[in-house]
């Protein structure tokens, strides 16, 4: 039998740049099983990029990058180790699959040794339905649900291969406050009770502040990791920014005050050793 890995993502010497624009230079990054990571940053500072990376989608431009024990050179969409909660795309109202279809998608009768059979699919499906609160809705056409009750269901479909690895990309654009803390509880505690890593790429980290472990902040080139409170201080983004950023805390949520929109400089040439 192989060892068990005790991580389930590693990265060693990770670089990746875009012609003279470097988004990150010299990562090395561990995560657990179990943990939360968030990851964080400016528009254009390389979050998509960054989880691209985790897909196999795009190359590092050096180091190396293992999942699950096992060295990612090609695409890993489709390895059933990892699970994907894409952006929120609202489905066309005329998409001719119920909730419990698309749920079903996700599950492949291989993963489980035998193909299942009809009543243990069935289970299977109605039981990650419930897992995710949408039991109500489970013969209804997709098309025809809310924007938070169809992320549910993505969420469903991704926990249905019981991934190590699940990667979720601004899960939480677009829907309201209810839902984004629906969404992210049932993340978190897919991460905190089932074993699964998380790498969870937002914008704000107030939704899911309270269930963060560590987090990656990128920005002009350059990251930090570490966990909120490590990172998420006046001197940190400041520096990372290089100009001047006010961090708050009100209420258990953090502001941030004063950062620039976007990624506008270029610190390509600093290295910057984590936190
Ligand atoms: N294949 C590519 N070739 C050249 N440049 C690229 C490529 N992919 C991304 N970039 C550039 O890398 C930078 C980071 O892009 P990325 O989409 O990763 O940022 P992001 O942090 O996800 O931004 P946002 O918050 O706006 O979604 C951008 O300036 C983008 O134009």
């Amino acid at each position: 039998m192989n060892p068990v890995p005790s991580s389930v993502l590693n990265l060693r010497g990770a670089t990746l740049s875009f012609g003279a624009r470097t988004l990150w230079r010299d990562l090395d990054l561990t995560i657990e099983p179990g943990e939360f990571f968030a990851v964080l940053g400016p528009n254009g500072s390389g979050k998509t990029s960054f989880l691209k990376v985790l897909l196999g989608l795009q190359k590092l431009s050096s180091g190396s990058l293992e999942v699950a024990g096992k060295a990612v050179g090609g695409k890993t969409v489709g390895n059933r180790t990892i699970g994907y909660v894409p952006q929120q795309k609202g489905f066309a109202a005329q998409t001719p699959l119920r909730a419990r279809d698309l749920v079903g998608l996700g599950i492949d009768g291989d993963h489980w040794g035998v193909r299942l059979g009809a009543k243990a699919y069935r289970r299977r499906v109605d039981d990650l339905l419930r897992k995710v609160g949408a039991t109500e809705y489970a013969d209804v056409p997709v098309g025809l649900l809310s924007g938070g009750e169809q992320q549910r269901l993505r969420v469903a479909q991704a926990l249905a291969t019981e991934p190590a690895l699940l990667l979720c990309d601004e899960p939480l654009l677009s829907l309201d406050l209810r839902h984004q803390r629906a969404v992210s509880s049932l993340v978190a505690e897919q991460a905190h009770r089932a074993g699964t890593a998380v790498v969870f790429v937002t914008h704000e980290i107030n939704p899911i502040i309270e269930h963060v472990d560590r987090v990656l902040y990128l920005a002009g080139g350059r990251f930090r990791v570490g966990t909120p409170d490590e990172v998420m201080t006046s001197e940190v983004l400041s520096d990372l920014y290089g100009t001047p950023v006010d961090v708050f805390r009100s209420n258990g949520r953090i502001v941030v005050v004063g950062q620039p929109d976007a990624t506008t400089h270029d610190h390509a040439h600093d290295a910057e050793e984590p936190v």
